[in-house]
């Protein structure tokens, strides 16, 4: 199946850092359909062979197993193509009309890498110069705006552009095999579904924990923050996987339908709620892996006195039969004191312990990253002395020691779905604009009153408000137990 690929927004940090290393990936396992071009887009001049010396030389960044050799990206560099197109001038349009007509490739790929203020633009200009019949695919990079309102304009255009099946909007969270693991645990195995309810769970905890700051985009980290980075995103797309009914088939709608549900029983915020189960935390100067680091308002291109937050915690609940008063707990951050992905499902204790130390509490952490695996924490008996205290034990499960070789990145996942069509690992919109709608209030509180904004110690699990507003219920963050 010939196929091409286009990125606007070619020359920037997502396509060097994460696309072109994902797609290299693809075409060094043999999964890059052939016949494939791509074409990078941006302003500057550049030919060919030009773009082709700055995608080798930034593979210097990559994780060295990832970086091809000279021979290897030499037959890689045959695939790229890079054109100059201003995407705010209609006419350039054309000229891209015309390279991709030329060959007529039976899918093309559009992928919309730039900031998404330009979404709207790109998306009228592509309906406007043809660019929209059904072999055309749009891919949306994430943010999908900055708030509801935003983010309802970009999907108003594209939709009067492209159909929904078209419109492959990213959250490469979907594409990580550990988070398809999520899915597969819940819905290919049938042991917990019964316990997977309100009676046996007593709460559940969703960390998406950075080591690393905000680098050299404090610009742009600055107009987002941490609630529009990762929660209203990926942060709510796991709750969603971990929350949802069983869906009726794997369909990609079927899947969808079940999210949305779940993001429409999600316990909308008031101003009480806000303050009472919100916190939002900026890191101050710190210690990590034992190098001294700055704090966020020393980070480069960061506004002086900005009240920017770099970690959320929020308690909130499901507010449906199967998960009513269970709360649900989210919290991420940059510059923790470690890169951690993890859901902690925490099971009721015994209804009438008859062992010591026997009101502990089965556990199952779901690890995202940097490990992809399974724990389960059982109770046990070392069986050596009468009236011992039971232990707790774990049954633990490494995927990348599984399924050596077979796991594959999640941009390059996403991209080889978006070239098959397969829309699964994509959101739709109705789905984006609920986690606006429930995050929103939250924006609107701070943005008028920035005074509860806690700080932290670059390299700590952040400010005592986040163990504090777990604490309230009796529980505690799995790394305090
Ligand atoms: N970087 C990352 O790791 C991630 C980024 N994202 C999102 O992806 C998007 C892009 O981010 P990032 O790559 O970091 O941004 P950059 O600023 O690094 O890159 C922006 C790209 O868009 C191009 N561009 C900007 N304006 C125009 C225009 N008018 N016409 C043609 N090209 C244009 C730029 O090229 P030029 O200026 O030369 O024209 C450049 O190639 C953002 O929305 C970001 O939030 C999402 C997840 C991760
Ligand atoms: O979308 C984003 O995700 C990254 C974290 O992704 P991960 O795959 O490394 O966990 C985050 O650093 C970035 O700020 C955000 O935009």
């Amino acid at each position: 199946m010939a196929f091409d690929l286009v990125f606007f927004g070619g020359t920037g940090d997502l396509t060097w850092r994460k696309l072109m290393p994902a797609l290299f990936q693809a075409f060094r396992h043999g999964k890059l359909p052939p016949g494939g071009r791509i074409l990078a887009v941006a302003r500057d001049d550049r030919t060919d062979e030009q773009y082709r010396a700055f995608i080798q030389e930034r593979f210097s960044e990559v994780d060295s197993s990832k970086r091809p050799s000279d021979e290897e990206f030499a037959q890689f560099a045959a695939l790229l193509h890079y054109r100059r197109m201003d995407l705010s001038q209609p006419t350039d349009y054309q000229g891209l009309k015309a390279w991709l007509d030329e060959r007529g490739a039976e899918t093309v790929v559009l992928y919309l890498a730039t900031s998404p203020h330009l979404f709207p633009v790109i998306c009228e200009q592509l309906g406007a110069a043809g660019l929209n019949d059904s072999k055309v695919r749009v891919v949306l990079e994430k943010p999908l705006g900055h708030d509801l309102a935003s983010a309802k304009e970009i999907n108003r255009v594209v939709r009067s552009v492209f159909r929904e099946e078209q419109a492959f909007r990213i959250d490469h969270y979907l594409g990580k095999p550990s988070v398809q693991n999520l899915m597969a645990l819940r819905f290919g195995n049938a042991l917990f579904e019964p316990l997977w309810r309100r009676e046996s769970i007593a709460n559940i905890q969703i960390t998406l924990a950075e080591g690393l700051g905000v680098g050299t985009r404090g610009d742009f980290y600055d107009r987002t923050g941490a609630l529009r980075d990762m929660i209203q995103n990926h942060a709510l797309q796991l709750l969603t996987m971990i929350a949802m009914e069983p869906p009726s088939s794997s369909d990609a709608d079927a899947i969808r339908d079940e999210k949305l549900k779940v993001l429409k029983s999600l316990k909308p915020f008031t101003a009480t709620h806000i303050s009472r189960d919100v916190v939002r935390g900026q890191y101050r100067a710190g210690t990590v892996d034992g190098k001294a680091v700055p704090g966020y308002l020393e980070e480069v291109k960061v506004p002086a006195g900005s009240a920017c937050e770099t970690f959320v915690a929020i308690r909130t609940e499901v507010q449906n039969w199967r998960w009513a008063g269970v709360p649900f707990y989210l919290r991420t951050g940059k510059r923790l004191a470690a890169r951690d992905a993890q859901i902690v499902v925490n099971f009721r204790p015994v209804p009438h312990p008859i062992f010591a130390g026997g009101s502990r509490a089965n556990k199952l952490i779901i690890k995202l990253q940097p490990e992809d695996g399974l724990e389960l924490q059982l109770l046990a008996a070392k069986g050596n002395s009468h009236g011992e205290s039971l232990t707790t034990v774990s049954l633990d499960l490494d995927f990348d020691k599984a399924f050596p070789s077979e796991r594959v990145g999640a941009y390059e996942r996403l991209l080889l779905d978006a070239i098959a069509g397969r829309l699964n690992l994509f959101v739709r919109s109705d789905e984006q604009e609920q986690a606006w709608r429930w995050v929103e209030p939250i924006l609107d509180a701070w943005a008028q009153d920035s005074g509860d904004l806690k700080t932290y110690a670059a390299g700590s699990w952040g400010p005592p408000a986040a163990s504090a507003l777990v604490a309230r219920d009796g529980f505690a963050w799995a790394e305090e137990e």
